[in-house]
């Protein structure tokens, strides 16, 4: 990637805020650990570094320190907060712990012109989240902004290209937070936006035709949308030496094995039956993350036969996406799931493993399909997870409970689509608990499981917010799935936003 740029995380809450606002000024970007070797990052080539806010005290024993060489490589860096903290300390100048913390709304004023704040209203609103300061800038360094509480607000050594700002401009509440990007990215650092979907179909089709070469490929095929993107892509790329599969795990929801089926007619489609494979291994297991990784291996397995079956095939390509790869745990994020094709890969594998989409976030995926020409109601479609009905079984998984779990899953599904509100939905379903409650139904007492209705808004999945459903809406899915599922007495709604939870129960 020519024009593209490393975001150093530090731990902050807002790195993949940052990741965004970069691509959305139609830069590549990548986000590494705080702790990355200045010769990782000269061997990627970015036009720029940027560092990340976070938690900790730079002044603290023990606080997230760099590599100082990075700051030799001529390379523009950006601080952000923590990220302006460090650099502040490490060049020379001194950070304290503040008298007045600033969380929120603020008031900053220029003390300069610089091409930072360039076209940033002045006196403009920012968003701060501090309690330390830096109190003298590092030599060489001129002051470009203050706040009442904060004399140094942002800073920069031009000369060196070495710019700073103590407050947040990737937050939506910071008034032209995004022209400081853009400032950056193409004013200082002189980088060409090339990250645009025709530029990604070009390179992910470059990307799959070299690693397929003149042999032939599988795609791992769920029906989902960065499959089904990846899968056009692939066919892109190599035309009819693709073989798509979809492994049906017994985890499917009801009639998805047919939908996929008469989704893909003009591809060579074979469905696996995996379900006693996956049962089998999954007996007895509570455990989320080993259910993930059983879940990941047994996928694993599955594609391997079929490669046996449909002759040599040494690549697997898979619709993996950027955050996929970041809750698994990659490039030293805390892992949060191990999505089942990233952190549940076994680490035995007979094929190479191509993933063209795993840079992108969801809504750049669903760019791309639409550049591609996909169907609508393909690249809309909600997302379901590989892993399917068993992450939403909190418990052992059996077939009893995904049969249970499929109904209730439909019903919820059916009003939403009914509603019309399918597609402002990011994702609606039902979680079956495995515990169980008393009840009474036509005068007897009943003693069942619950269900969980979970329905988020989001725009990639890295966030979300719980959706104010219509109480008729929420009533009729609750009195149909007590009605119509044998074996679920009691329906309750999950008000959870991601953070604190996250979207799956598992
Ligand atoms: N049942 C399945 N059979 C074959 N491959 C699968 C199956 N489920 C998931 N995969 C593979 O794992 C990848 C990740 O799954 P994931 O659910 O995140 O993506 P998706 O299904 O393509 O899209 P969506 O997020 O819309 O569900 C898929 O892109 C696909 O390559
Ligand atoms: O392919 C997948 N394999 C997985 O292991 C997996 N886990 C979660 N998801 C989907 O990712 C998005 C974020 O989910 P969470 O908030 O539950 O982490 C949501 O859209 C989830 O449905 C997965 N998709
Ligand atoms: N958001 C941040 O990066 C905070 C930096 C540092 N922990 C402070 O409190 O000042
Ligand atoms: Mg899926």
């Amino acid at each position: 990637m020519a024009n593209s740029v490393i975001v150093l995380d530090f731990g902050a809450q807002y790195n993949q805020l940052i990741a965004r606002r970069v691509r959305e000024a139609d830069v590549f970007c990548e986000v590494l650990p705080g702790d990355t070797k200045a010769s990782v990052i000269q061997d990627r080539a970015p036009r720029a570094v940027v560092l990340s806010g976070g938690p900790a005290s730079v002044f603290e024993p023990g606080a997230p320190g760099m590599d100082p060489e990075i700051f030799s490589l001529g390379i523009p860096v950006l601080g952000i907060c923590y990220g302006m903290q460090l650099m502040a300390h490490m060049l020379g100048g001194r950070v304290v712990a503040a008298q007045g913390r600033e969380y929120g709304r603020t008031l900053m004023h220029k003390t300069q012109d610089s091409p930072l704040l360039a076209g940033v209203a002045d006196p403009s609103t920012v968003w701060m989240s501090h309690g330390d300061q830096v109190m003298a800038p590092p030599p060489g360094f001129a002051v470009l902004a203050e706040t009442s509480n904060t004399p140094i607000a942002a800073m920069a050594d031009p000369n060196r290209n070495f710019w700073a700002v103590q407050y947040h401009p990737e937050v939506h509440h910071t008034e032209d937070g995004f022209k400081v990007f853009t400032n950056f990215l193409y004013q200082i650092a002189g980088i060409t936006p090339d990250w645009k979907p025709d530029n990604v179909i070009a390179s992910a089709v470059e990307e799959i035709r070299q690693a397929v070469g003149d042999g032939r490929a599988l795609i791992a095929l769920s029906g989902g949308v960065d499959s089904a993107v990846a899968g056009a892509l692939a066919k892109e790329a190599i035309g009819s030496r693709l073989t798509a599969v979809l492994i049906d795990h017994g985890l499917l929801r009801a009639g998805e094995v047919e939908e996929v089926q008469a989704a893909f007619r003009d591809i060579d489609l074979q469905v696996v039956d995996a379900k006693a494979e996956f049962f089998s291994a999954l007996g007895g297991v509570t455990d989320p993350e080993q259910k993930r990784k059983i879940i990941g291996r047994e996928f694993i397995r599955a594609f391997e036969r079929v490669q046996s079956l449909v002759g040599t095939r040494e690549v697997l390509i898979q619709g993996t996406v950027y955050p996929d790869v970041i809750e698994s745990g990659g490039r030293g994020a805390h892992t949060i799931k191990s999505h089942h094709n990233v952190g549940g890969l076994p680490e035995d594998i007979a094929f190479r493993v191509v993933e063209p989409l795993r840079w992108l976030f969801k809504d750049e995926v669903r760019r791309v399909g639409e550049a591609l020409g996909l169907p609508e109601a393909l690249v809309w479609r909600q997302p379901f997870p590989g892993p399917g009905l068993a992450v939403r079984i909190v418990g052992t998984v059996d077939e009893e409970k995904v049969g249970v779990l499929r109904q209730a899953d439909a019903i919820v599904r059916e009003e939403i689509y009914r509603a019309g509100l399918d597609r402002a939905i990011w994702q609606a379903f039902a979680v079956l608990l495995d515990i169980r409650s008393v009840g009474v139904m036509g005068d007897a007492r009943t003693y069942g499981y619950p269900i969980v209705i979970r329905a988020v808004e989001s725009l990639d999945g890295m966030t979300a917010d719980w959706v104010r459903l219509d109480h008729n809406l929420l009533d009729r899915m609750a009195s149909r799935i007590v009605g119509e599922v044998a074996g679920v007495n009691r329906v309750v709604y999950d008000i959870t936003s991601k953070p604190p939870g996250t979207i799956e129960w598992e």
